[in-house]
């Protein structure tokens, strides 16, 4: 349904990246500030032309930089839902969801038939006359989603959909987005930072760095093999890169890790942190792994504490507050860090 190639300059920033998004599929652009993911949205929605490539929406060719097609933004099959939802002040929920409608040709009166089914689907029926300065920001998202759908787009973009929310309003939200996503029959772009929007949310992830698409597949796949420190940081895993010769890989420094399966050539060896087991003296016995590292760090991550380390690697230990207590860690403390093999995985660093 769609299929675009965005090559987007804006002074220094080039943004290359290629997206295909099936019908009724939810798409996840991922990545780092300054990763080009509002630029892509922005290109999407026809508020910036592509200064290479194209874009094609159910098999219409919305902008092309060769052939100088571009087809502006309000008259693209496209709903936006913006970060702050830029709702318009002086109009009641009803007539904000009735704008798009209105927009797209329909009558005043077919528009709030219209807007107002939308507002009932999404529950606010009842606030039908409110102004967006009488909604809470989780009912104003609704009315937002409900503006975009209403013209039964054939691409719905959202822009930090829920960024803006407090927490217990943001799983409600959530929840309830899910819900109208997994019905809406066109396809859908969903630019986030948070992971478990990502996860939650979306069938597929697109990571994106410095302009480039650095990997993309299902959470499952993303999170069992990620290929960047971006994405490694993101599913909360360790990931280190080296020569691999059976089962053991040589990082950049020269020093090793033994992982419990074999593989041969350039490769990935990534662990969870808890993984790492930390202790004042050298442990003896099974680990293979076993390095001396400094405490650069603590932070209280949910139930444990993560510990930043630095030494021959740098990584990330999550251990319990007793376990620290006993170790007396804080900053500058050294410690011996244990990895078992067999918390290891490996993987080849080749495309994909
Ligand atoms: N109006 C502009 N003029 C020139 N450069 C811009 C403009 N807007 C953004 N940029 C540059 O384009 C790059 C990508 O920005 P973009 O906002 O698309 O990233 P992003 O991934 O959405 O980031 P964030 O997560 O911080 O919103 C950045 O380097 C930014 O400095």
């Amino acid at each position: 349904m769609l299929d675009a190639h965005l090559v987007v300059d804006r002074d220094t920033f080039r943004l290359d990246a290629s997206l295909t998004i099936a019908p009724g599929e939810v798409v996840a652009l991922l990545g780092p500030n300054g990763a080009g993911k509002s630029t892509a949205l922005r290109a999407l929605a026809g508020l910036l032309p592509v200064s290479g490539g194209h874009v094609t929406l159910r098999g219409k060719r919305l902008d092309d930089a060769a052939t100088r097609t571009f087809v502006p933004a309000d008259q693209r099959d496209v709903g936006v839902v913006f970060q702050d939802y830029l709702l318009f002040p002086h109009l009641s929920a009803l007539d904000n969801v009735a704008f798009g409608p209105r927009c797209h040709g329909a009558s005043r009166s077919h528009s709030r038939s219209i807007a107002a089914d939308w507002l009932a689907r999404v529950g606010l029926a009842d606030h039908a006359h409110a102004k967006p300065r009488q909604l809470s920001g989780g009912q104003a998202q609704r009315v937002a989603l409900a503006r975009a759908l209403a013209v039964g787009p054939d691409l719905l973009l959202l822009d930090e959909p829920l960024s803006a929310l407090d927490a217990g309003t943001r799983m409600d939200t959530r929840a309830h987005l899910h819900h109208h996503l997994a019905d809406h029959p066109g396809a859908t772009l969903i630019v986030t930072h948070d992971p478990l929007d990502a996860l939650i949310l979306a069938d597929r992830l697109v990571i994106l760095e410095a302009g480039r698409v650095v990997q993309e597949g299902d959470a499952a796949t993303i999170t069992a093999r990620p290929r960047t420190d971006y994405v490694a940081r993101l599913v909360g895993l360790n990931l280190f890169r080296g020569q691999a010769r059976r089962d053991i890989v040589t990082l950049p420094g020269g020093f090793t890790l033994t992982t419990s399966e074999p593989c041969e050539g350039p490769a990935f060896v990534a662990f969870p942190p808890t993984a790492l087991a930390l202790h004042p003296e050298r442990p003896d016995g099974s680990p293979r792994n076993v390095w001396s590292a400094t405490v650069a760090g603590l932070q209280r991550h949910g139930d444990h504490l993560r510990i930043q380390l630095s030494g021959p690697l740098d990584t990330t230990a999550d251990i319990t507050p007793a376990a620290a207590a006993a170790l007396r860690l804080e900053p500058g403390s050294q410690v011996w860090a244990a990895l078992k093999a067999t918390e290891t995985r490996v993987y080849p660093d080749s495309a994909e």
